[in-house]
């Protein structure tokens, strides 16, 4: 299977399980593996082929300003499903990594997979 990579994507939303945290969006980093359904583009040079990677990170951009999550679990189980259902991948891995949240920690963060992920 072939798969589009994005690597630390900036995206603002409002994350996490306490008080403080539901004051104000925080900075997440997102990391995207997405799998595309066919070999088509590689051979058609045709943007209509595949999955546009600047039209999903918009949408999901636009989707974490309004809809908030307690987990990054949660969190990382939205973006996977729109990933699938709006824009058709068979397959999908997708890390949340959130910033300076636990002293002397650099970073925390899931990672999930959804989907079946042919040869
Ligand atoms: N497995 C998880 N553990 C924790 C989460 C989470 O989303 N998944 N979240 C928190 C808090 O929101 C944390 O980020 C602030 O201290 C704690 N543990």
């Amino acid at each position: 299977m072939d798969i589009i990579f994005l690597r630390e994507v900036r995206a603002e939303t409002v994350i996490g399980v306490y008080d403080w945290e539901r004051l104000a969006p925080q900075t997440i980093l997102l990391d995207l593996e997405i799998g595309i359904p066919s070999e088509v583009p590689c051979h058609s040079d045709d943007i209509g082929d595949t999955i546009h990677y600047g039209v999903v990170v918009e949408r999901i951009r636009q989707s974490l300003a309004e809809q908030h999550f307690l987990l990054i679990e949660a969190l990382a189980e939205h973006i996977a499903r729109m990933v699938r259902e709006e824009f058709g991948a068979p397959w999908t891995k997708v890390a949340v990594t959130k910033l300076n949240i636990l002293p002397d920690v650099k970073h925390v963060g899931v990672m999930i997979e959804r989907g079946h992920r042919p040869r």
